[in-house]
């Protein structure tokens, strides 16, 4: 990171998750979750809809609490730190990244360095334009910075939306389906300057993906959640198999080797019953 903390020194654990259990009434969403993070790391959290991935997500980041069970940060329990303690150590960008509301991009981007200032709106020593100016011009956004984020597409928002996390200079980031309203390019693009940024600077990166293909090049480990359960933890080449994918997905997939790096990538085979229609 550029700015080390005493926690850090102290910690080289990042994340670590105990007996989790997540329950809305009688019904089990998230059941007995246990889940360690090294600092650096870029996990992808996997599995089918409504396996309760969200909700794993949210838990991690304070926004909700377990029924049972401890999310620790930095050795320090994720509730007792203050809303602006934890906003200088975790971010969180969504699926739909930012509204298009009518502040510039500018605007948006600098609304990062909100947790590290004071109620004024000072903080000593940090040039914010000057930062901001450098993620902009990193990301490809300089021409853009004075255009409200509504005359945006998609996908120049989400950029807006990582540029802001990117100002924030977090040590933990968690991301909610990040690429699933952008096209190939900007999917990529965006994975690419996600894997730049952490080679910089050491980010902690949680995602939860449902590109398998995109999961198994980008991170590291994988956490595969099915019905509340982790029913997997470790690298692609051992986790994406097709007897999980067939047990996880309920679908019927071919595993092949990528041509460049060799981690498993997805192909879906149609059922039996509509290639025998053809
Ligand atoms: N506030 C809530 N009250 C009751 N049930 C909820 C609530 N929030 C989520 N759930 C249920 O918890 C389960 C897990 O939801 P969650 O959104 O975490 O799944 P997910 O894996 O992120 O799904 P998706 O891939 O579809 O986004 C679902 O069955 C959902 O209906």
């Amino acid at each position: 990171m550029t700015k080390q903390s005493e926690l850090q020194k102290v910690y080289d654990r990042a994340l670590e998750v105990a007996g989790l259990t997540r329950a809305y009434g009688k019904f089990h969403v998230l059941k007995n979750i246990s889940w360690n993070v090294d600092e650096g790391a870029w996990w992808g959290i996997i599995g089918p809809n409504g396996s309760g991935k969200s909700t794993l997500l949210h838990l991690l980041s304070g926004v909700d609490q377990p029924t049972s069970g401890s999310v620790h940060i930095y050795g320090k329990k994720v509730g007792s730190y203050s809303r602006k303690e934890l906003s200088q150590l975790v971010a969180v960008l969504q699926q739909e990244g930012i509204p298009p509301v009518g502040y510039t991009v500018r605007e948006v981007i600098e609304m990062g360095r909100f947790p590290h200032q004071d109620w004024l709106g000072r903080e000593k020593g940090v040039d914010v334009e000057a930062i901001t100016d450098r993620v902009l011009a990193r990301l490809s956004l300089t021409s853009l910075a004075d255009r409200t984020l509504d005359r945006l597409s998609g996908g120049q928002r989400q950029r807006v939306a990582l540029a802001k996390v990117m100002v924030q200079e977090p040590q933990v980031l968690l991301l909610d389906e990040p690429t699933t309203y952008l096209d190939l390019r900007y999917q990529l693009e965006f994975m690419e300057l996600l894997a730049e940024w952490r080679q910089e600077t050491g980010v902690t990166i949680i995602a939860v993906l449902h590109d398998l293909n995109l999961a198994a090049q980008f991170c590291d480990n994988l956490l595969v959640l099915k019905d509340g359960m982790v029913e997997g933890l470790g690298t692609s080449s051992d986790l994406l198999t097709e007897d999980r994918i067939r047990r996880v997905y309920g679908v019927e997939p071919v595993m092949l080797p990528h041509p460049d790096s060799g981690v498993p990538q997805l192909l879906l085979r149609r059922s039996a019953a509509s290639t025998a229609d053809q």
